[in-house]
């Protein structure tokens, strides 16, 4: 792995799913230390992109030109790769929802399992002195002992978040990590993934929500229909034309502060 080499390098990527082209001719380049938020509206290719990156889709083989480098590599240990990329989904928080304690789903992340089966799991003392550091870290460390089917969903995610930091990941990546999130925990889960950002991660923000921008990202990507619409510094992207050309019904764009919102 290469530090300082572009975190994705895509060229001519297409992803077809019966028989259609789900991912059509896709190029992205996202630098080493760049933040960026992928906006689109449902079925536009947002989630398939992601699983691009985490190698559960591939791309046509032989599309002519097609390259696609994460962190300067070409050819990756799924395993290794997942643990670079940390990745937050609804899907992963409902599998995380089980009689296991936020300390046991932290740890487990050192395993890429869900949960800590003692008879065949090693956790050395490191491995807890360092999952007790990130839960203090995001704030969390009281619910240390509280089971993940007794915290909220705000809590539930900064506890997928230290999961995935355990491996000191290079970036993490988020799937509309706001849904279903009431507003103090929006506002909680934000200022926890800025201060991830701060501390060096790149961030991978996938969204409906434009509020979820958080003042770190600076790029947006705008997808719809498998292909790139826009892509630029957010403050050329995010606009009434861009939006309402986007979700294909007449959207106002708000600026407050650093954040943005849309209604419609
Ligand atoms: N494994 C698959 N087989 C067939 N079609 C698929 C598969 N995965 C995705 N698709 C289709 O590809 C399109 C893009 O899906 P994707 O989940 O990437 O969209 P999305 O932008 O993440 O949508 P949403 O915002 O609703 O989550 C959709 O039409 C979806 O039905």
């Amino acid at each position: 792995m290469n530090d300082t080499a572009p975190l994705l390098d895509f060229r001519h990527m297409t992803v077809i799913k019966d028989e259609r082209a789900i991912l059509d001719d896709i190029s992205l380049l996202v630098g080493a230390d760049e933040n960026i938020a992928i906006i689109g509206p449902n079925g536009s290719g947002k989630s398939s992109l992601i699983k691009v990156m985490t190698r559960e889709y591939y791309p046509v083989a032989d599309a002519p030109g097609l390259h696609m480098n994460i962190m300067g590599e070409e050819m990756w240990n799924i395993f290794d790769l997942r643990k670079q990329l940390g990745i937050i989904t609804t899907d992963l928080q409902n599998m995380c929802l089980r009689d296991s304690t936020v300390f046991e789903i932290v740890l487990s992340g050192y395993f890429s399992s869900i949960g800590i089966y003692d008879d065949f799991f090693d956790v050395t003392i490191e491995m807890k002195a360092m999952a007790n550091e990130i839960l203090k870290f995001l704030g969390i460390h009281h619910l240390r002992n509280q089971k993940m089917t007794k915290i909220s969903s705000g809590e539930a995610r900064k506890a997928l978040i230290a999961r995935a930091l355990v491996h000191d990941p290079k970036a993490l990546v988020l799937d509309e990590p706001t849904n279903s999130l009431d507003m103090k925990s929006i506002d909680q889960f934000r200022k926890t993934v800025s201060s991830v950002a701060k501390a060096g991660k790149n961030i991978i923000l996938v969204t409906h929500d434009l509020s979820d921008i958080i003042p770190e990202i600076k790029r947006v990507i705008l997808i719809k229909d498998g292909k790139i619409f826009a892509d630029g510094k957010k403050e050329d992207i995010l606009t009434n034309e861009n939006l309402t050309a986007l979700f294909e019904v007449p959207v106002t764009v708000q600026k407050h502060g650093e954040y943005y919102a849309a209604f419609c």
